[in-house]
């Protein structure tokens, strides 16, 4: 779904089949991201490379069509190679597809594993199910089935927000923030020299007790103090220059996914699920549920 709805963004007009073809090498190269790097036939990072060049391949192809055919597309890759625009003319072909992976690889795990350990987190927490439930009814109320969620509506979704951003903190989705020295730095007495690469570990500060009290317990509540999310050392989404451009995005798709979720349907976990949280977060062998109406 969290990819679906990204790559409709960037390639809207292009046929289902390109994504079904699309999908399971990109997959591929999600996983190389985050592999051992060792480049043998048969490592996740040699896959992830052979991922890589297929995408590309995929992706070529598309902008080839596109500026063979005088048919206008409405969507990213449209807009990245429009020539009236003089702004987008200056990236070139490779930066327009560096472009498409970046926004593609950002939007899609970062999503899709929040609302996996949003479902699981809600079922293990009747309490916060229920308020959340209450929240999103409460939206529904006087509205048919069908009808849409405003921006007003949305941005009433105050339990919701809290629930995400616990879900992204408890989980940690994203394990770290990369960044290079530009000047040679002193920490605690140890000196990082310029220009070397730092992966900051935020799923320390997100289980630091002096900063979360009783941090291995799901509490949404402790976000309803708005003035937590801008702490210094809360990096779920990053932070300075860097930090993720598509916060409200992926904010506002979780929140349209439990919407739904939690207005028709009750779900109870089958079995006992193992949640990996490292390199990635991920239940290997799926997390089962049993969905009944609600
Ligand atoms: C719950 C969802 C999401 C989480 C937890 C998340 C988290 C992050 C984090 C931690 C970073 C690193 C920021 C830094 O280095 O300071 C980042 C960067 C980024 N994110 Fe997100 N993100 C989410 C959704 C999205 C979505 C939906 C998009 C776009 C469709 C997106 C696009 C990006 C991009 C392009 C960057 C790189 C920014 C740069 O290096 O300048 N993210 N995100």
């Amino acid at each position: 779904m969290a990819l679906l709805v990204s790559y409709k963004q960037m390639l809207e007009m292009e046929p289902a089949l390109l994504y079904e073809a699309f999908k399971p090498e990109f997959d591929k190269l999600v996983i190389g991201t985050l592999a051992m790097p060792i480049n043998l036939p048969g490592t996740n990072y040699y896959f992830g490379f052979q991922g890589r060049k297929n995408v590309l391949k995929m992706l070529r192809k598309v902008i080839a069509e596109r500026r063979a055919s005088s048919a206008t597309h409405n969507d990213m890759l449209g807009d990245l190679l429009s020539k009236e625009d003089p702004k987008h003319s200056l990236l070139s072909d490779e930066e327009i597809l560096d472009q498409i992976i970046t926004i593609l690889y950002s939007g899609y795990e970062t999503v899709s594993k929040t609302a996996m350990m949003s479902i699981k987190y809600l079922h293990d927490n009747p309490k916060a199910l229920q308020q959340l439930r209450e929240e999103h009814l409460a939206i529904r109320k006087g509205k048919n089935p069908e009808d849409p969620i405003g921006w007003t509506e949305y941005k009433s979704m105050t339990f919701t927000r809290a629930v995400i951003l616990e879900t992204s903190r408890l989980a940690t989705i994203v394990n770290g923030v990369l960044r290079e020295t530009t000047n040679d730095i002193e920490v605690n007495g140890y000196v990082i020299p310029k220009g070397w690469r730092i992966y900051v570990y935020t799923r320390e500060t997100n289980y630091d007790p002096l900063q979360y009290t009783e941090p291995f317990t799901f509490n949404p509540w402790r976000w309803l103090d708005k003035g937590l999310e801008s702490q210094n050392y809360c990096f779920l989404f990053g932070a300075g220059n860097r930090v993720c451009p598509g916060k409200e995005l992926g904010i506002v798709k979780i929140s349209m996914f439990l919407h739904h979720l939690v207005t028709r349907y009750r779900w109870e976990e089958v079995g006992d699920a193992a949640i990996a949280k490292f390199p990635r977060v991920e239940a290997p062998k799926g997390l089962h549920i049993k969905i009944t109406k609600y």
